[in-house]
């Protein structure tokens, strides 16, 4: 159903910068037809009484009870044929991990039936998570891949869609591109699908679901087959996606592979694949050379905190990244990481700054603001789409979810006690910024009652009510 004129009202927290939250009490945020918001009012300049001229007749859409809008997540690197293995990686570290869960599964995506199954599922599990912005990766398999693009279209989710390349014989037999033109040929030919999914937007910039260049990382392809798709950047002005310096053995292994570069990064920088449109997934032990080249050439890092614990890959310097200039979002990387939940990865990016504070110092910690700034903003910024989502401002689109927390009553009688719907208890007597934290800490998809995306309604829970 296409989106009426909207007003949102009651609480709403966003971020306004790295190291600030705003929360509003009592707010109400006008949306048009066209899911962008034309007015934001804090405080009760907004009532049913009070409307603003040509708004009389818009919708309303009230936080019913305890809970705010807060903007979409962006997850900034996730595997959506992994999702099956989701919680499956053993004692594996990234290498044998790839031989042992990654490459069986994912090569079974040739069968498109098998790809349906899992996508549809994972595209409305991370919908369900708040998710609004999801950067995939598919398979090798263009139809699969094109089917998850259409997917999103269809649904309503934005996100960037890559048929993934990988030609080198480090990927088994039975996983692997037949060639350098085959794996150019399948990524132009997926490109150009997911751009007929909406060709007016695509040609302005504005669609919903875009193409994105993937090769899966260097160990991976050649150095022919990168620097060919080094080209089919240049040529479509597609996004990029790739892994970068997640393990230690897997940086040993580039250097074998790649003895003419000077590092990881310079690997990609020397095929043109280093750009402002370039996600870097990981960068957990890059170089001081390398943060600046990356710096320098304007990519953009996803640092996936779940993922870099279970692999045992390290914990991702992620203070260091920030103050050396660098965008960073975070991402799921599911099934590496092991939930596809970017509240999760608040709490793991959290955690993990611990770890690195307890050798570097408190000053790596990151705070719950910071950690809600890269799962909106800062992952808005990763996808190059800052003035447009990730925060509540006149001229952005509605990418948002509606957050309820559960009020605890009190003189339940006995026998009778109920708990509240989803795992946040509020008691009454918290202040605003208490409840956020909470939420970060405790809170799931049991809280996340209603999301939209460019003010589409895309996924509501039963309990949702308007
Ligand atoms: O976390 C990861 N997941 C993957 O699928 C992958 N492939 C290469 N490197 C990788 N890292
Ligand atoms: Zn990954």
């Amino acid at each position: 159903m296409a989106p009426s004129k909207t007003i949102y009202t009651g609480p709403f927290v966003h971020s306004r910068s790295l190291k600030e939250l705003e929360i509003v009490e009592k707010g109400a945020i006008g949306v048009d037809e066209a899911g962008v918001i034309r007015f934001i009012e804090r405080g009760d300049e907004v009532g049913e009484e009070k409307r603003p001229e040509g708004w009389e007749d818009a919708e309303t859409v009230a936080v019913k009870g305890e809970g705010f809008f807060f903007p979409g997540f962006v997850d900034t690197h996730t595997h959506a044929p992994q999702h099956p293995n989701t919680g499956l990686f053993g004692k594996t570290t990234l290498l044998d991990w790839l031989q042992t869960y990654t490459f069986p599964l994912e090569s079974s995506l040739s069968s498109l039936s098998r790809a349906q199954h899992i996508y549809t599922n994972f595209v409305l599990r991370t919908l369900s998570h708040g998710t609004t912005t999801c950067c995939y990766y598919g398979t090798i398999h263009v139809p699969a891949t094109n089917f998850l693009a259409k997917l999103c279209h269809e649904r309503g989710q934005r996100a960037y869609v890559g048929r993934v390349c990988m030609n080198s014989d480090l990927s088994p037999e039975y996983y692997r591109d037949a060639g350098v033109d085959q794996a150019v040929k399948d990524s132009r030919e997926s490109i150009e699908y997911i751009r007929s999914l909406d060709p007016e937007g695509s040609k302005k910039g504005e669609a919903i679901v875009n193409p994105i260049i993937t090769p899966r990382f260097a160990p991976s392809c050649t150095s022919d087959c990168m620097a060919q798709l080094g080209a089919l950047h240049r040529e479509t002005g597609a996004h990029i996606q790739t892994h970068i310096s997640e393990n230690k053995g897997e940086i040993e292994l580039v250097k074998e592979l790649f003895p003419d570069s000077t590092s990881y990064a310079n690997v990609y920088d020397q095929a043109g694949l280093l750009t402002e449109k370039t996600i870097l997934a990981h960068a957990v032990h890059l170089t001081e050379e390398e943060k600046a080249l990356i710096k320098e050439r304007g990519s953009k890092i996803s640092h996936c905190p779940a993922s870099n614990t279970a692999l045992t890959s390290g914990c991702a310097p992620v203070r260091e990244l920030l103050e050396s200039g660098i965008i960073v979002g975070l991402g799921t990387d599911i099934s590496g990481g092991f939930s596809p939940s970017i509240l999760e990865e608040c709490r793991q990016a959290i955690w993990v700054s611990r770890f690195r504070a307890m050798n570097d110092g408190d000053d790596a910690k990151l705070s719950t603001e910071e950690v809600l700034y890269l799962a909106t903003r800062g992952g808005a910024a990763v996808v190059g789409l800052e003035d447009h989502i990730g925060g509540f401002e006149v001229g952005m689109d509605w990418d948002a979810q509606m957050v309820r927390l559960g009020v605890v009553h009190g003189g339940q009688k006995e026998g009778e006690e109920k708990l509240v719907e989803g795992p946040v208890d509020v008691f009454g007597w918290e202040s605003a910024a208490e409840k956020v934290e909470k939420w970060v800490y405790s809170g799931d998809d049991r809280n996340t009652v209603a999301v939209w995306v460019k003010g589409r309604l895309v996924h509501r829970k039963d309990s949702y009510e308007a």
